[in-house]
C-alpha cells in the first residue's frame, strides 16, 4: 500500500506514528549544519561494511555510541579508533519532545544517547532491520532533511511483510515504539524530485537523524 496525499499526521500501526512537517525549515537548517559539522569531524561519515563484506551504500556518523554491524562501541573502531562524538544535551531534549508530540502526551522520560546520522546520495537505500543492538525497549525516533524518500516497515516478526510505505519528506518525524519497537524497516529508495526547502542539503542529499536509547553504560 503507498500513502499518498493528505500529510496527515497518522498512526502507521500500534506505536508507530508519522507526524508530517514536525520541524520548521528553521529547524531543519540547524539540524543540517549540525549535521554537516559531524560529518566532517575527525575520521568523518563513513560507509559501515556488514559482516558479509559488502559496504552499506548509506554513509554515516554516529553520536554517542559508534555503531558498528552489529554492535556498539565508544570508540571508532572500523575507522581510527578515536572516541566517538559526544551526545549533545539539546539533542536528547529535541528527542523527548518528538516522543512526547508523536504519542500525544504533555512529556516523557526519554533521554536518547545514540544518534546515527545517515546521509543517503543517488542510489542509496537501507536494506529490512530491526533496529536490535540496544537494551533498552524505549522507542526510536527519525527525523528526516532535505530529499524525500520511501520508508518500509512492517512488523517485528517478519522481515518479508506485509509493510506499509511512507513517503517521507523535509521535517517529517517517525516514533516507533511498543510492539513495534523492533520492527523491520529500511528506505526503499530516494524520491529526488520532490521540492525540498532551502535548508543546506547538497542536490539530491536526504540526511536522517536516527535517535535510540542504548541501554548501555
Ligand atoms: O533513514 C531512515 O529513515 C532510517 C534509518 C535507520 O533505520 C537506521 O539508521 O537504523
Ligand atoms: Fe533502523
Amino acid at each position: 500500500m503507498f500513502e499518498l496525499i493528505p500529510r496527515e499526521r497518522r498512526t502507521i500501526a500500534p506505536g508507530v506514528v508519522h507526524v508530517p512537517d514536525w520541524l520548521d525549515p528553521d529547524a531543519q537548517r540547524r539540524l543540517v549544519a549540525a549535521a554537516q559539522e559531524w560529518a566532517a569531524e575527525g575520521p568523518g561519515a563513513r560507509q559501515a561494511v556488514l559482516p558479509g563484506g559488502a559496504r552499506m551504500s548509506v554513509s554515516s556518523v554516529c553520536l554517542g555510541w559508534h555503531w558498528i554491524p552489529y554492535r556498539y562501541s565508544r570508540t571508532r573502531d572500523d575507522q581510527d579508533g578515536s572516541p566517538v562524538q559526544p551526545f549533545p544535551s539539546w539533542l536528547a531534549d529535541l528527542g523527548a519532545r518528538a516522543v512526547a508530540d508523536a504519542y500525544d502526551v504533555p512529556e516523557v522520560d526519554y533521554r536518547p544517547d545514540v544518534a546515527l546520522v545517515n546521509s543517503y546520495r543517488g542510489d542509496a537505500r537501507l536494506g529490512m532491520h530491526q533496529d536490535r543492538e540496544e537494551r533498552a525497549p524505549d522507542p526510536v525516533v527519525s527525523l528526516s532533511l532535505g530529499a524525500a524518500c520511501v520508508f518500509r516497515i512492517g512488523s517485528p516478526h517478519h522481515r518479508r511483510g506485509p509493510w506499509h510505505d511512507v513517503e517521507l519528506c523535509s521535517g517529517d518525524l517517525v516514533v516507533f515504539g511498543d510492539e513495534h519497537r523492533l520492527a523491520y524497516h529500511g528506505v526503499t529508495k530516494l524520491l529526488p524530485d520532490r521540492d525540498v526547502p532551502d535548508i543546506g542539503v547538497a542536490p539530491g542529499e536526504r540526511i536522517n537523524l536516527t535517535l535510540r536509547v542504548s541501554g548501555l553504560a
